[in-house]
């Protein structure tokens, strides 16, 4: 038997919480009861209003920032996050996707990256 440590469930942590979240919002989308969950009756609703959430979302952040509040920043910035990917998952995306696309764009920086699409657009 494997020791306690290695079945006990533990709170997912940095990339898995969003791979977690991903797996769960699709799962509300596959089945939730809109009466129950949250995301579930996002999904209900429909995408224009799911986007209208990440604007609004977007918005907060932008205000929590202008306020100069961290921790408000933080709470706004997981809600935008929270938000976008029920967005992602609207378009049968997963948010790993996403960090896959950051890791691809690591070391790259995004001036260099400007001035290559500059010279494509040229050519
Ligand atoms: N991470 C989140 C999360 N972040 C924010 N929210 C909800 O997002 C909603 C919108 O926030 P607002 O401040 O805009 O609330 P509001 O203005 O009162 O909402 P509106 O009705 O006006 O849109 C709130 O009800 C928050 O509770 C979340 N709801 C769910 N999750 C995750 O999704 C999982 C599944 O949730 P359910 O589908 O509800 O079980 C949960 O276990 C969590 O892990």
């Amino acid at each position: 038997m494997p020791p306690a440590s290695a079945t006990a469930s533990v709170a997912p942590s940095g990339d898995d919480v969003l791979a977690h979240l991903g797996e769960i919002v699709a799962r509300r989308r596959a089945e939730g009861d809109p009466d129950k969950s949250y995301v579930a009756k996002l999904f209900a609703k429909g995408l224009d209003q799911i986007l209208k959430k990440v604007g609004e979302e977007a918005t907060e952040v932008v205000i929590a920032a202008k306020d100069g509040d961290p921790q408000k920043l933080v709470y706004e910035v997981a809600d935008l996050w929270f938000h976008s990917i029920v967005a992602l998952a609207a378009l049968d995306v997963r948010p790993e996707r996403v960090l896959a696309e950051l890791a691809r764009r690591e070391g790259l920086s995004g001036l260099e990256e400007f001035a290559r699409r500059g010279t494509k657009e040229g050519a």
